[in-house]
This record gives C-alpha cells, structure tokens and sequence, in this order.
C-alpha cells in the first residue's frame, strides 16, 4: 500500500472532486461516514459518553460529521470545538451550521484552560482537531488541552492523525500530541506512523479507502510503501512440480566463533526452512559437532583455528554468501572477510559483526558485489553511517549510503524498513516478542534462502522480512511474547508460508 505525503493526498483531493465531480464537502461528508461507520460497528449503540474535540479546520470539520452521525443514532455525544484560531474552513462552517440545526445541546466553544471539560475513564475521545495542516507545533492552552486529554484514561481515537504530529518531520520532545489508542487514517497511511520516534502516538492504526482518485493513486510515485499480505504475496514464486534441489540454490553462511556457533546453526536452519536447496556452513573448528548434531540437513565446512575464522579456504560456488554472526572482530577474521569480499561476485547478505568490521574499516565496502543486502539493527547503522539528527535524517543518510555503494539495506525495528535507491518498503508483521537473542541471525538466514532461489535480492529482503515477522507473529500466538525464542522463528517459518499462499485474507495493506 502506498504511503503518501501530506501534499500528494491535498493533490489527489483536488483531482478526485474534479473527476467525480464532488465537493470539498461532500468528500468530507464520505470520509467521516467511514469513519463513523467502523465507529458504529464496535460501539454497536452502546451507551458510553463521546466526547469530540473539533478544530476549525477540515480535521474539525470531519469530526463534525462524525459527531452529527452519531447523534443521528442517538449516541451520547458532547462537541467542544477548539477555537484556536478565527480562521474557520469554509467545510468546517457548513457543518457547524448543520450539528446546531439537529440538536439543542449546541458545541462547546474552548477558549482556554478554565473551558476543559472534565474527562472521565470510560469516556470514549474523539481527536479532530488537527490532521495533515498542522505546520507548527502545538503551543499555549491548546498544548495544555492534548496534555490533559493525554493524561485522561479515556478511550482516545485520532480522525486521520492524532492530532499534534507532523506529516512529513518529527515532533520534538516537548511538543504536545495526542497519544491515541487508535488511528483512523484515510485513503493511505502517513510516514511517521512508522518511525520509531512517532510510531507510538498512532496506537492501533486503519486505513479507510474514502474514494480517492484510482488513476492518480495508481500512478502517483509514493514515499514509501507498506508492505502487507497482498504485497508480500505478489512477490512469492511458486516452485515448478519438474524441480530438484539444484534449482533452490546453494547458500554458504560463514560465521562464528567460540560461544557463538549457535548464531550460525540459527541463521542455516532459517536458510534451510525458507527452501534453499542447500546450506554449507563454513565455522571455527570449534563449531563442527555443533552444526552437524544440531542441524544434519547443513554441510559443514571448517577454519584452520579452532575459536575463530582466519581464513575461508572454500572453492564453493554458492548462489549467496552470508557473513557476519558471531564471527567477532579478529584481526585475522577481517583479513580473512576481505579475501571473501575480494572473491565473492554474487550479491552477499551481511549482519552483525560483518558490519561491524564494514563501520571499522570503511575501505572493505568498496568490495562488496552490487546489490548485497546489508541487515544493520540501529546501533549497527549508527556506526556504519554515523549519527543522525532525527529519523527524517537518518532516511537521508541511509539513501546517500546505499547510493554511494549500491546497496540495499535492511533497518530492523518494529517496523523494519527496506531500503533500496529512491524507494522504501515498510514491513507490517512482527510483534515485541521478536526482541529475542536471534532473532537477527534468523533474518538474514531467511533473506539469504530466498535469495539462493533466486529472488532478486530487494524482493527477498522485502519478502525476507515480511515472512520474518509473519513468523514472529505465529511463534507469539503459540508461545507468547515473553516465551517464543529465536529458533521458533526459524522453526514456524513454513506455517508463514502456508499463511501467505491461503485463500481466505484478502485485506490490502494489513494482516
Ligand atoms: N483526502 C483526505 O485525506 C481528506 C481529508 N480531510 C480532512 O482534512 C484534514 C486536513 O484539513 P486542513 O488542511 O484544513 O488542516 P487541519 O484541519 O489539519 O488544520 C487546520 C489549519 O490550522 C492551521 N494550523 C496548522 N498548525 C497550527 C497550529 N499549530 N496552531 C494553530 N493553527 C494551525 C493551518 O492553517 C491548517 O490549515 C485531514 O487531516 C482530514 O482530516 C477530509 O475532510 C476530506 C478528505
Ligand atoms: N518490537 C518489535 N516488533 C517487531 N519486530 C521486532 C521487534 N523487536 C525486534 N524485532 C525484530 O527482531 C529482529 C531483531 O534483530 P537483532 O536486533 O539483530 O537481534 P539479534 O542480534 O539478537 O539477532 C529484527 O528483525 C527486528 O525487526
Ligand atoms: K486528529
């Protein structure tokens, strides 16, 4: 699903209502129907207390609408207009005209602290005050008021975005924004639901389709994509029934060192379960009966020195090489990984202390095949491209990086984001319980076997990372979050598989 800016989306209105021949009114009255519709759906009448928060803009003037909707199904409705400002919107107007001809219990005009309505647990927010207007941060009793909402234990729904956040850069700390437990976004959602420094103010998040132009949707370059069940699935390459091993490729993981062989048998096995056709392993001697009990399906291949790698003496043409798990920061492992780099033509997929000896010695990068798949964690990436200011920044720095040495980047986190040049793929599955020892090695393990069946190696990091959490997301509901280790996703990663092959989920852009 495409992720739009602030301005596409403006664009994108002016050219639907042109198209459908529609007013600004009338698309309002359209989204806030949505929105009142899934409202409707989960409260089914109940007789809980709304209160609705409107600005003066357009975001106010859907949360008229709303409220008028409501109060059309008799539900216990309170409207307090936050009066920031005398500049109202002309669709704002009309629909302040329209709530005070339905009901005597006219809004209530905010004008400053003394005017904050009391908010008790149990009250079910409506946040319209601001969406995607907002160009300055929130200040004086306004502020005051997203604080106090904040602070409340009521249920609190943000109309499009809770109000506060920025569409396209980053609120500072001290300025206010509503934390919503739920975000009913329309037609597409916003970049900053999925950086880590705004994702938490977006709660639960829905995307409604309100009818926006599907020509100009289609054909309009976005800012990012989120990657859901439908995307990842259009990525999948079904197996031919005439196949053999040899079609599924041959991945070589080199890795290890005293204490941290458990990395390697981690990532193989993910290879292996994500269909390679078949995964060397090349370890420190140390590593050799640990890899052959623990996983009989890998080939096992062994370093002179028993505790580290020192030299990766194989002639294996594999399809990938992965490279960097436990395999620690020898001086002797990072001129054995240099002759790797040298010798190795097909893309690689590099984690951990891979990249930890690229952000040490800058010079190897140069050496790294086109189109590798580099799988840093934010610390890691802090130290391969340096400090950044905010998470608009590092996006900067991560595409001036990978332009520099054609790369593709995978950026893990809650939402783990996929970056090639000039696009971004946001993954949508994965939950905290993935914050497990491993879980990383099994990722790259899972990227590195599909790029061995040859996907091109952005789709098996897309594809790579959606399956991932998918898996993630499988092992939590078995094990729970605090339970599931590592090697459950590993070992769940066929049942992500048949998820994304069933039939019966057809929602874009979700789960
Ligand atoms: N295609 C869509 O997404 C649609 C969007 N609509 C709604 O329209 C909203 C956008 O409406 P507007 O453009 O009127 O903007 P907002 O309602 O978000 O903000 C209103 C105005 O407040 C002013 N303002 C911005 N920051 C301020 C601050 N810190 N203090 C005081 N004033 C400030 C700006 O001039 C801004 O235009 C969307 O978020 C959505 O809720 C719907 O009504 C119709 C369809
Ligand atoms: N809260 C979370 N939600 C979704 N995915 C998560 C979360 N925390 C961690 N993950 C995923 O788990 C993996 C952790 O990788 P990494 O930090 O390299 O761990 P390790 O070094 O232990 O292998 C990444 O793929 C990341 O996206
Ligand atoms: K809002």
């Amino acid at each position: 699903m495409k992720i739009l800016t602030a301005s596409q989306i403006k664009e994108a209105d002016k050219i639907t209502m042109n198209n459908q021949e529609i007013s600004s009114e009338d698309l309002m009255e359209r989204a806030a129907t949505q929105v009142f519709k899934e409202i409707h759906e989960r409260l089914q009448g109940a007789d809980i207390p709304i209160k609705v928060f409107c600005g003066v803009g357009n975001n106010g003037g859907d949360g008229l609408v709303i409220a008028r909707l409501l109060l059309e199904h008799s539900y216990k409705v309170k409207v307090f207009i936050v009066n920031y400002s005398d500049k109202r919107s002309p669709d704002f107007l009309s629909n302040y005209d329209k709530i005070k001809n339905l009901s005597n219990d006219w809004p209530v005009l905010l004008k400053g602290e003394d005017d904050f309505p009391e908010i008790a647990m149990g009250d079910f927010v409506v946040d319209a005050i601001f969406g995607i207007g907002l160009n300055r941060p929130l200040e004086g009793w306004v502020a005051k008021l997203v604080n106090f909402i904040n602070k409340s234990s009521a249920f609190v729904l943000a109309i499009d975005m809770p109000s506060g956040l920025f569409s396209d850069k980053v609120s500072e700390e001290e300025d206010a924004v509503i934390k919503a437990n739920f975000t009913l976004t329309f037609q597409t959602p916003k970049l900053v639901f999925f950086l880590p420094s705004t994702m938490d103010y977006v709660g639960e998040m829905q995307v409604l389709d309100i009818g926006l132009d599907r020509a100009f949707l289609s054909e309009i370059t976005p800012s990012a994509q989120l990657i859901g069940r439908q995307e990842a699935r259009s990525l999948y390459n079904p197996r031919n029934k005439n196949s053999h091993k040899g079609n599924f490729g041959h991945v070589l993981v080199v890795g290890g060192s005293y204490g941290k062989i458990g990395s390697v048998v981690l990532a193989t096995t993910a290879s292996l379960r994500t269909g390679a056709g078949l995964s060397t392993v090349f370890v420190p001697k140390c590593g050799y009966e640990i890899m052959q009990t623990s996983l009989p399906e890998a080939m096992v291949m062994t370093d002179e020195n028993y505790e580290m790698i020192t030299d990766i003496k194989t002639d294996l043409d594999a399809d990938v090489v992965c490279f960097g798990m436990g395999v620690g920061r020898d001086k002797s492992t990072i001129v054995a990984f240099k002759e790797l780099l040298k010798k190795t033509k097909k893309p690689m997929v590099i984690d951990a202390d891979g990249l930890n000896i690229f952000s040490e010695n800058n010079e190897l990068l140069q050496y790294l095949p086109e189109n590798s798949v580099l799988t840093p964690h934010p610390k890691e990436l802090q130290r391969l491209i340096g400090e950044w200011t905010d998470d608009f920044d590092k996006i900067k720095k991560v595409q001036d990086f990978i332009r520099k040495y054609r790369l593709i980047v995978v950026l893990k986190g809650a939402h783990t984001f996929v970056f090639e040049q000039g696009n971004i793929y946001i993954n949508s599955t994965g939950n905290p319980g993935m914050a497990t020892a491993g879980s990383g090695d099994v990722l790259s393990g899972v990227i590195s076997g599909l790029i061995s069946q040859k996907y091109e190696p952005l789709f098996a990091a897309v594809l790579g990372v959606y399956l991932h959490g998918k898996s993630g997301d499988i092992s939590a509901e078995k094990s729970s979050y605090e339970g599931m280790i590592s090697g459950d996703i590993a070992e769940n990663m066929g049942l992500a598989f048949s998820d994304l092959l069933s039939e019966n989920k057809t929602n874009p852009g979700s789960d």
